[in-house]
């Protein structure tokens, strides 16, 4: 089965402590219960930035333009026990936005420090790739699972 095609957007903004990232409490489906980065899927049809812009939209209020979009690269998630569950994931980060994120049914969203991120909530391999990402860098990143379906197995950055 191909990997399915996601996206996600990591907002930034400048707080009295430094850099924030918006990130959110998972409320339902694949991931539930933990603290992960806003997107979803690609749907047909759909380009990735507009696939982020609309899953922010829908999932946080918040209303994105495509211009304020910076590619922050890629990580392919696989699930060597679970291929139905392997993603490829499309990362953005942004600096401007409109409008204050906002609960819904699927995220329940929350600002923290870059400098403190709550890697005790979120997927494992988060500490592979997403520092990189909110430093403003760009990643290309294979993170394979153990069958555990949880801890990282390996972690593999591909050169651009
Ligand atoms: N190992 C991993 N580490 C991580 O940080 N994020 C992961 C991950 N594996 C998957 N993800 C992310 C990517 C993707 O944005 C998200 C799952 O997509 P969705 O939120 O769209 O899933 P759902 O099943 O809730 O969505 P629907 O399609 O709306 O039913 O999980």
């Amino acid at each position: 089965m191909a990997a399915a095609a996601v996206t996600l957007c990591f907002l930034l903004r400048e707080g009295e402590n430094g850099t924030e990232v918006l990130l959110g409490l998972k409320q339902t489906g694949f991931g539930r219960g933990k603290i992960v980065g806003i997107g979803g899927h690609v749907e047909p049809g759909e380009t990735s930035a507009q696939a982020v812009i609309r899953e922010l939209l829908e999932e946080t209020g918040v209303v994105l333009e495509e211009a304020a979009l910076a590619d922050a690269g890629a990580v392919h998630f696989v699930f060597p026990a679970r291929p139905d569950w392997d993603m490829k994931t499309t990362l953005f980060t942004a600096r401007t936005w409109q409008g204050d994120p906002e609960p819904s049914e699927e995220i329940l969203p929350e600002w923290f420090s870059v400098a403190a991120l709550p890697v005790e909530r979120m997927w494992q391999d988060a500490d592979h790739w997403l520092p990189v990402v909110l430093e403003g860098g760009r990643v290309n990143v294979v993170v394979t699972m153990h069958t555990d379906n949880e801890s990282v197995a390996s972690s593999e950055s591909r050169l651009e």
